[in-house]
C-alpha cells in the first residue's frame, strides 16, 4: 500500500465509485479509465503495456516482483522484437510493386483544388495567403511555394481525383504531427451527425475532427442493441485509417490519437457557450462534459476525463464545403434502419442486376469502387454505411470517400455477413484490390501484423494498443472470407468477368494460386 501511493502519479484517477454505485456513477466509472488497469493485468502482456505497467502495474504484483520482472523483462524482449518483425512486414508490403504502381497521370483539372496566381502581374508576389491575426493563431505569411505552407494545406493541395494523398505521401508524418501534438486554440461542437463531435483549430489554422472515447477499447458491441444505437468509437476512427492506407485504398483522411486535457485544450479555449455550459465535475472527481446533439448528449452519457486526460481520435478537416463542395450519395445497400422491416437487397437475390443498370452504378469504376468500400466495411465489421460521399467538382469519375468509421471495430468475435452482400450479389472486384487482399493473405504481409505495426505508431498505443488482439484475429479471418467470396464468384461465373482490370499489364500475375507475388 504504501508503494502503491508512493508511485501514484498526479494524474492518476481517484479510486474507483463503490460498487455497484448508482446508475450514473456506473456509467461514469466505465467512460472514465478506471476499469483499464485492472483489465490489462488480465489481459496477456504487449509491448506498450509492458512499458506504461512499470510502475502502476507492477506495483500491484509485490509480493512476487522479482520473479515477476524477470518475466516481464523476456517478454518485453520478445514482445520488440515481433513488433520489429511486423513493422518491417509493413515496410516491405509499402515497397511491392502492388503499391507502387503510376496511377493515372493527373492533370490539373484532376486536382481539388488550385492555387491561382494573382491576376495583376504588377505585384511581386504570385501569391499570398493574409490573414489578421486573431488571438493564439499565428501570423500567416504562406505564399505560393509549397515550402512556405503549413502540412494541412499541403494535405489539402495534394487531393486528387483518385486519393486523398499519395502513397509513401512525404507530408503525412508533419500532418499526424500536427494532429497528435498542436496547440488547440479552439474547439466547438461540429453541427450535424447524432453524436457529439468537436471541430478543433490549430495556431496555423488548421483543423480537426475530434471524437472523444466513450468506451473501453476492448468493450464489445451488446449484441442486443441494434447497430445504429452503438456508441462511436475513437479507436475505430484511429483503426479506419491505418485498416484503408494498408489496404491502398487512401480515401480516409489521416487520423491521429490524442491524449486532450478536457480543461486546458477544451473548456478553457471553446467560444461555444452550449457546449462549455455542458462541463462537470464527476462524484469521483473526474471532469465530463456532454455537448449538444440529437442522441446520447446528457449527463447519463458525459465523456470524463482521468481527471482531465481524454482519450481522442483527431481528423484532418477536409477543405471547407464552400472551396470544394461535396455529394452524399445514399448507399443502394443501405439497411432498412427499422427494427422489423427488411431491405429490398435483403430479399432480391438479383438486386445487383437493377443496381447495375442506374448511374452512376451503370459505367466507369464507380461499382468496383463500392466494392473496395463494402470490403472495407466488412473487415472492420461496420454496419453504418448508409451514405458516403465523392468531391462535387470530379463528376461520377472518383474516388469514394471512407468518412465516419466510428461505428466500426465493434464486435471482434462475430463477422457480419450481411456487410459483403453487395460483393456476393455483384461478383465484381478491381483487380488491384484483389492482388493487394491475396497479398495480405500471405504469412510474409499477413494483415494482423501489418496492423499492428501501423497502429503502434499513433501517439495512443503508448496507453494501450488501439485494436486488442482478438480484433487482429478477425481481420484475417474477415480477409479469408471475402477471397473465399471472389473464389465462389469465379466458379459460377455466368459470363460476366469477376475481375475488374484495371490493372492490365499486371495480368500475368494475376493467378491466385500465385501468391507469392
Ligand atoms: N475529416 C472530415 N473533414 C470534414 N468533414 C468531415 C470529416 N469527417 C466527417 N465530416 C463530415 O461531418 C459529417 C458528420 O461526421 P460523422 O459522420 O463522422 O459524424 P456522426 O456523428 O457519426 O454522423 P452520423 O450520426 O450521421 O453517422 C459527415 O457526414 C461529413 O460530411
Ligand atoms: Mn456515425
Amino acid at each position: 500500500l504504501v508503494s502503491l501511493c508512493v508511485h501514484r502519479q498526479p494524474c492518476d484517477p481517484p479510486p474507483p465509485p463503490p460498487s455497484p454505485g448508482t446508475p450514473t456513477q456506473r456509467g461514469l466509472a466505465r467512460t472514465t479509465h478506471t476499469a483499464a488497469g485492472v483489465r490489462a493485468l488480465a489481459e496477456p502482456p504487449t509491448d506498450a503495456k509492458q512499458r506504461r505497467s512499470s510502475q502502476e502495474d507492477a506495483d500491484k504484483a509485490l509480493p512476487v516482483k522479482g520473479r515477476k520482472n524477470a518475466t516481464s523483462r523476456k517478454e518485453l524482449v520478445n514482445k520488440t522484437e515481433s513488433l520489429e518483425s511486423d513493422l518491417s512486414k509493413l515496410e516491405a508490403l509499402f515497397d511491392h510493386p502492388l503499391y507502387n504502381t503510376p496511377g493515372p497521370a493527373v492533370t490539373a483539372d484532376d486536382r481539388l483544388l488550385k492555387v491561382k496566381p494573382k491576376v495583376k502581374t504588377s505585384e511581386k508576389s504570385s501569391l499570398m495567403w493574409v490573414s489578421a491575426s486573431q488571438e493564439g493563431y499565428e501570423d500567416v505569411a504562406w505564399n505560393s511555394s509549397r515550402e512556405s505552407h503549413p502540412p494541412w494545406l499541403r494535405f489539402h493541395l495534394a487531393i486528387s481525383r483518385w486519393q486523398l494523398y499519395p502513397h509513401r505521401d512525404p507530408n503525412m508524418d508533419a500532418l499526424v504531427q500536427e494532429l497528435a501534438t498542436h496547440r488547440i486554440v479552439s474547439a466547438v461542437q461540429k453541427s450535424g451527425g447524432t453524436q457529439l463531435k468537436l471541430v478543433i483549430s490549430f495556431p496555423n489554422y488548421g483543423q480537426a475532427m475530434f471524437k472523444p472515447m466513450k468506451q473501453q477499447r476492448d468493450d464489445e458491441t451488446n449484441y442486443n442493441l441494434f447497430y445504429f444505437s452503438d456508441f462511436e468509437r475513437h479507436n475505430a476512427e484511429i483503426a479506419a485509417f491505418h485498416l484503408d492506407r494498408i489496404l491502398g485504398f487512401r480515401r480516409i483522411p489521416p487520423v491521429s490519437g490524442r491524449l486532450v486535457d478536457v480543461v486546458k485544450e477544451i473548456k478553457d479555449v471553446t467560444t461555444d457557450r452550449k457546449l462549455a455550459r455542458t462541463f462537470f465535475t464527476s462524484p469521483v472527481g473526474n471532469v465530463c462534459f456532454y455537448g449538444q446533439c440529437s442522441y446520447y448528449c446528457s449527463t447519463e452519457h458525459a465523456v470524463c476525463g482521468r481527471p482531465r486526460a481524454l482519450e481522442a481520435s483527431l481528423a484532418a478537416m477536409l477543405p471547407d464545403l464552400s472551396l470544394a463542395p461535396r455529394r452524399s450519395w445514399r448507399s443502394p445497400w443501405r439497411r432498412s434502419y427499422s427494427r422489423s422491416k427488411l431491405a429490398k437487397w435483403e430479399t432480391d437475390p438479383d438486386y445487383c442486376s437493377s443496381v447495375k443498370k442506374v448511374a452512376p452504378y451503370d459505367r466507369g469504376t464507380r461499382l468496383v469502387d463500392f466494392m473496395d468500400m463494402i470490403i472495407l466495411d466488412y473487415l472492420m465489421g461496420n454496419m453504418d454505411r448508409h451514405h458516403y460521399e465523392t468531391f462535387e467538382n470530379f463528376g461520377n469519375d472518383t474516388f469514394l470517400l471512407h468518412l465516419d468509421n466510428g461505428r466500426a471495430f465493434g464486435r471482434h468475435s462475430k463477422d457480419e455477413p450481411s456487410i459483403l452482400a453487395p460483393l456476393k450479389q455483384c461478383c465484381r472486384i478491381r483487380r488491384s484490390t484483389w492482388l493487394r487482399l491475396l497479398l495480405l493473405s500471405t504469412p510474409q504481409y499477413r494483415l494482423s501484423d501489418v496492423m499492428r505495426a501501423s497502429l503502434s505508431r499513433d501517439p495512443l498505443h503508448r496507453v494501450a494498443p488501439l485494436l486488442a488482439e482478438p480484433h487482429l484475429a478477425a481481420l484475417d479471418r474477415r480477409l479469408n472470407a471475402v477471397l473465399k467470396t471472389v473464389s465462389r464468384c469465379q466458379k459460377q461465373q455466368r459470363g460476366e468477368e469477376v475481375v475488374y482490370d484495371d490493372l492490365p499489364h499486371l495480368k500475368s500475375n494475376s493467378d491466385p494460386k500465385n501468391k507469392g507475388i
